[in-house]
């Protein structure tokens, strides 16, 4: 059995906004284990960018962590530190990988400058020295000719080559875990799969655990031990990849499954969209959030709000699995 590396209990990040609080995540449980990559997938708006914020703590105004929610890593609460303890976590043993490459680099600085300044901000070196560092970083992640790349600057590079830049300045202090936030979806698909061979490699080189953020139920598959669903501001189910992809347990996970493009499939043949829209966070519904979508739901369904409780594949959220347990005892039943 692996250790548990971060673990996220009841996380809770609501947006005071004119139109009201919008409760973006709302009750979050997540596990990743010490060198394992957890998915976290779910249509746009479910809450899985502000998840991986959150477990930052770059959630800024009019966004707030709610009292309650825990975040715990080595040994510390990141939902409870202060934020000097917390900036010796950000970038050193949690880093982060967005989407889009180009607005997280500065574009007057050179490549190399942006990843010394990182290595420099946690670790006690010489400026020749963070400079070879640089150069190793990035070979590590496939540059050709990183001494001469180490001086360019970003608009100087492809897409693809900004990402591995993104990834190497992320490594820069060897993190033990890895958010990585769509990383791939502003690349082309050849790139795409490159990329995330790169993650995949790390990932086993420097022994690290990895969050990786997508829609892309295939990319889980492929990259991932572990998968948490999120729909509507909450896991609706979670478990190891192999037992939720041979066995789902809830109904939004199973039309998920169901919507992945099979290879062989020709373009005009219609996938198995979900009907209906996610509900907005502004106005969750009372009961199951999925209920309004959901070919098996019952009344109760749209009435109670069902808890997440073991199942035989991992974790789900729903009244057709045996859910006795209610809300209140939800953190038991994830304990479990
Ligand atoms: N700064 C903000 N102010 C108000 N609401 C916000 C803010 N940031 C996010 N939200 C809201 O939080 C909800 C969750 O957004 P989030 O970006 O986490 O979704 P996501 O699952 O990552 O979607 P996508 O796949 O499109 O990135 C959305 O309803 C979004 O509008």
């Amino acid at each position: 059995m692996t250790m548990s590396l971060l673990r996220v209990e009841n996380l809770r990040t609501y947006f005071d906004t004119r139109s009201g609080v919008m409760k973006a995540v709302d009750g979050v449980d997540l596990d990743v284990r010490e060198g394992k990559t957890l998915g976290v997938v779910g249509e746009s708006g479910s809450g899985k960018s502000v998840t991986a914020l959150s477990i930052m703590r770059l959630i800024e105004r009019p966004g707030r962590i709610l009292p309650g929610s825990h975040i715990y890593f080595e040994g510390k609460d990141l939902a409870a530190v202060s934020e000097r303890e917390l900036e010796a976590v950000r970038g050193n043993r949690i880093s982060m990988v967005f989407q889009e490459p180009m607005t997280s680099l500065n574009p007057v600085h050179t490549v190399g400058n942006q990843i010394i300044e990182g290595i420099r901000l946690h670790r006690r070196t010489s400026a020749r020295q963070a400079r070879e560092r640089a150069i190793e970083l990035l070979e590590l992640v496939g540059i050709p000719s990183p001494e001469r790349r180490v001086d360019a600057f970003p608009h100087q590079m492809s897409g693809g080559m900004r990402q591995r830049v993104m990834i190497a300045m992320a490594l820069a202090c060897e993190p033990k875990l890895l958010i990585a936030d769509e990383p791939t979806t502003a690349l082309d698909v050849t790139i795409q799969a490159q990329i995330l061979e790169l993650l995949r490699q790390l990932r086993d080189r420097l022994a690290m655990a990895v969050i990786l953020i997508t829609h892309d139920l295939g990319v889980v598959a492929e990259m991932c031990d572990d998968v948490a669903v999120m729909y509507a501001g909450e896991v609706v189910e979670r478990g190891s990849v192999d037992a939720i992809f041979r066995s789902p347990q809830h109904p939004y996970t199973e039309a998920l499954l169901r919507s992945i493009p099979l290879l062989g499939m020709t373009q005009d043949e219609p996938l198995n969209v979900i009907p209906g829209v996610v509900p907005s966070a502004l106005h969750w519904p009372g009961g199951c959030r999925f209920a309004a979508r959901c070919s098996y739901a019952f009344q109760h369904c749209h009435r109670q709000p069902p808890a997440l409780v073991a199942t035989r594949s991992g974790f789900a959220a729903c009244w057709l699995r045996g859910n006795a347990t209610e809300r209140s005892q939800r953190g038991a039943a994830t304990d479990a």
